[in-house]
């Protein structure tokens, strides 16, 4: 039987961070960190990832545990691995961290945004019209999103970018994920999301859906009255309550007590406000394992839309390049079912002297073209900070 060994606990989740290697797994939130290394199984379907565990022993009789990625399209493989080796650490503390000894992004760089600014603004005027009429108008609400695209003379440095995350919001969930490769090169989806998906321990079962965003200011009175706005906003309240539905919907079938809270709170990133709802609940089964709660939630309407099939399909027919991972999930889970995954956004995916960053926002049907765009160059800066990139596009 293979055994994954559980290696001696780091001191500090940084320390995880500069012990990161290509292909490693990384995960650090509130509850703690873990470095996953190594391969000692795959799956590319969440269904399969209990008999997989079970198959594995652990060097110290705990339950073994798997990593990975989910991809937006539900139809598309998986990339989850049972690590060889499987190293945890505290929750990251505040910012503290040194700034990274090298650059993120050595040599030269040019960005290419696709589509271009101009281009995003009329396809929110698509999606805005096919909620508005005439015709079938049973879309409430659809994500779009654009990516940036880096080409270099050099290579990301992984760790740097890790560390300038982690120093930027110590409280987020910063990742980096191995991807299926182009060639041999390594990639590695690398980000900090705000947003969990689910946790799932036991009973407890916990998901804090995000949507409805402005971006922060530098001046503190002005920024509190950002927040102020957004949570007084009858549109952003409209963008989040469709999603909050559907998560609660989701979860309502594996709970036997789920709490939603009424009113969203703002929180924040060290570039975004948001409005978020903590839903949590009691599973009836306690083994129901947490990707499958995963794979029932996503993708939730912070993603995708409402409803789900028609919100694809605009997706589909708007968006110029493929998400891939952007928007899916990353986490992992235990073979008792136990784990955490959080939604895949401010994200990078790196690969060789490639770097594509993706940023959406939900379109409502009185969503305005110009604040979308805006919407989407602040959150790209959670990324472009982290890579040492100024430019706002
Ligand atoms: C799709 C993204 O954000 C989602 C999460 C939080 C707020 C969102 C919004 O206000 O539109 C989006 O639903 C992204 O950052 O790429």
């Amino acid at each position: 039987m293979p055994r994954q060994r559980v290696a001696t606990p780091a001191t500090t989740a940084t320390e995880l961070v500069n012990a990161y290697r290509p292909r490693d797994f990384l995960l650090t939130s509130a509850s703690g960190s873990l470095l996953g290394r190594g391969v000692l199984a795959t799956a590319t379907g969440v269904e399969d990832l209990s008999g997989v565990l079970g198959e594995v022993a652990t060097d110290t009789g705990q339950a073994a545990l798997a990593v990975g990625a989910l991809p937006f399209d539900r139809d598309a493989p998986a990339h989850l691995v049972v690590p060889e080796t499987v190293r945890r650490g505290p929750a990251a503390a505040s910012a503290a961290d040194a700034a990274p000894a090298r650059p993120p992004l050595p040599g030269t760089w040019t960005a290419t945004p696709v589509p271009d600014p101009a281009e995003h603004t009329v396809a929110v005027k698509r999606a805005v019209a096919l909620m508005t009429g005439p015709g079938d108008t049973t879309l409430r609400k659809v994500v779009l999103a654009r990516c940036l695209r880096l080409t270099g003379t050099g290579e990301a440095d992984v760790i740097a970018v890790l560390t300038n995350l982690l120093r930027a919001d110590p409280a987020g969930f910063t990742f980096a994920a191995d991807l299926p490769g182009r060639g041999t090169r390594p990639r590695t989806l690398v980000g900090a999301s705000p947003e969990l998906l689910v946790a799932k321990h036991g009973r407890s079962v916990v998901s804090h859906p995000l949507a409805g965003s402005a971006p922060r200011h530098p001046d503190p009175a002005q920024d509190r009255e950002r927040a102020a706005a957004l949570l007084a906003s009858a549109k952003e309240r409209a963008e989040h309550a469709v999603v909050v539905e559907a998560v609660a919907e989701a979860l309502r079938p594996y709970c036997r007590r789920l709490d939603v809270p009424r009113e969203p709170a703002p929180v924040t990133t060290a570039t975004m406000w948001h409005l978020a709802t903590r839903v949590t609940g009691e599973l009836h089964d306690p083994h129901t394992p947490s990707q499958l709660l995963a794979r029932a939630l996503h993708p939730t309407p912070a993603v995708c839309g409402h409803p789900t099939g028609r919100a694809y399909a605009a997706i589909a027919e708007i968006e110029p390049f493929d998400r891939g991972f952007y928007t899916g999930a990353v986490g992992h889970t235990d073979a008792a079912g136990d784990g955490e995954w959080v939604v895949t956004i401010r994200c990078a995916d790196l690969c060789g002297d490639t770097v594509d960053l993706f940023a959406g926002g939900g379109i409502m049907p009185d969503s305005d073209p110009a604040a979308e765009l805006a919407e989407t160059t602040a959150k790209f800066r959670t990324l472009l900070r982290a890579l040492g990139v100024d430019q706002t596009s």
